[in-house]
């Protein structure tokens, strides 16, 4: 029964595909707006996929070429990370890497506990994620952000941290203004929108009191933030990296008691344009550090749709489609859903 729906679920892919195409990959990697260095890496190559526009789902990718179950489609590397709050003396601040810990006091540099007064220490895994965090770590490691981290702890707030970091990277020149403006946007209740104009302010303050110029701070209204975390909350990946031994599987599995088994989050370019499936033909991996991997979960015929799960694909038929109503706003129409499977 599953193969039929299958048969019908490729065949509705390929007529999508004949409607309008504005978009494939060259335009999204060459048109403004400009990517961070780090982001614009992912576009070494090209993958081979194309990104559509539908009528049903936005802009989805397809296959340009068949594609083998296994075969790594394309990595994409984050324009923006944050290591969970929790785990901030565990994972590098900057590629997410969990840090040896034998290695962390050798390997890890602590950055100096009173070089902010707010109390958290950075560390890195790697020279090179330090040279590159250099500047807007500069701006992050000279401002107290205790008001603002006690609010989102209290509140389990994760993205706003990394609205802040986005923010910090503006100031420094480490990213554009409009790095995040392709990316479709959640649509927010009021009562969000108020939550997230006191976040603000917070972090309006902070910014205001560590003295930079005016003329640094023009892009940081209510309406860039809000816009922001609007793209964020539907385009954010939890990053959970996949355990390559037998102790990193103890630690990911100690991890899932004791606190967040996720790293932290990112937010990518190319892999936010994937749509969701209830069961995927694709799916998004870490293996050591935020740096993304899309892998075919199973042969891939060119002109399919490519779609990852956004969720715990294990959870019944009414428990997803209540996630993804509240969480990104669509009613799932995939083949699962529709068998109520
Ligand atoms: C991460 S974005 C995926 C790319 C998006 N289609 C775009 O145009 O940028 C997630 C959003 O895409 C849409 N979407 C994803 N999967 C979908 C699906 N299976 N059916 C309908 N809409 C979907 C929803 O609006 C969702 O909030």
């Amino acid at each position: 029964m599953f193969a039929t729906g299958t048969a019908l679920f490729r065949r509705r892919a390929s007529s999508e595909l004949h409607r309008i195409c504005l978009w494939n990959t060259s335009i999204v990697t060459s048109r403004p707006p400009s990517l961070s260095t780090a982001a614009a890496a992912e576009c070494k190559g090209p993958p081979p996929i194309r990104v559509s526009l539908t009528e049903s789902a936005g802009r989805c990718v397809f296959a340009t070429r068949g594609i083998a179950a296994g075969d790594l489609i394309h990595s994409a590397k984050p324009l923006v990370t944050h290591p969970s709050a929790s785990l901030l003396d565990e994972v590098c601040y900057y590629c997410l890497r969990r840090l040896q810990k034998e290695a962390s006091s050798v390997d890890a540099s602590a950055l100096g506990e009173n070089e902010s007064s707010s109390t958290s220490t950075c560390y890195f895994c790697s020279e090179s994620c330090r040279e590159q965090s250099k500047v807007f770590h500069e701006v992050e490691k000279g401002l107290d952000w205790s008001a603002f981290d006690a609010h989102c702890s209290t509140r389990r707030l994760k993205y706003p941290l990394m609205v802040k970091r986005l923010a910090c990277m503006i100031i420094s020149g480490a990213a554009s203004v409009d790095c995040l403006d392709l990316l479709q946007p959640a649509s927010l209740h009021p009562d969000i929108v108020m939550e997230m104009e006191e976040e603000f302010q917070l972090l309006k303050d902070i910014f205001v009191k560590g003295q930079f110029n005016n003329e640094m701070l023009t892009f940081f209204t209510k309406e860039w933030y809000v816009n922001v975390l609007a793209r964020i909350r539907i385009n954010a990946f939890r990053i959970e990296l996949v355990a390559r031994s037998y102790e990193e599987m103890i630690t990911s599995a100690t991890a899932l008691v004791a606190a967040d088994a996720a790293v932290g989050n990112a937010i990518y370019m190319l892999p936010s344009f994937y749509n969701h499936d209830c069961d995927p033909n694709a799916h998004i991996i870490w293996l050591e550090n935020a740096n993304a991997k899309l892998k075919a979960l199973r042969d891939i015929e060119e002109g399919e749709e490519l779609r990852i799960c956004y969720i715990d694909a294990s959870m019944d038929f009414e428990a997803r489609q209540k996630i993804l109503a509240e969480g990104f706003g669509f009613q799932c129409r995939c083949l699962r859903c529709l068998y109520r499977d």
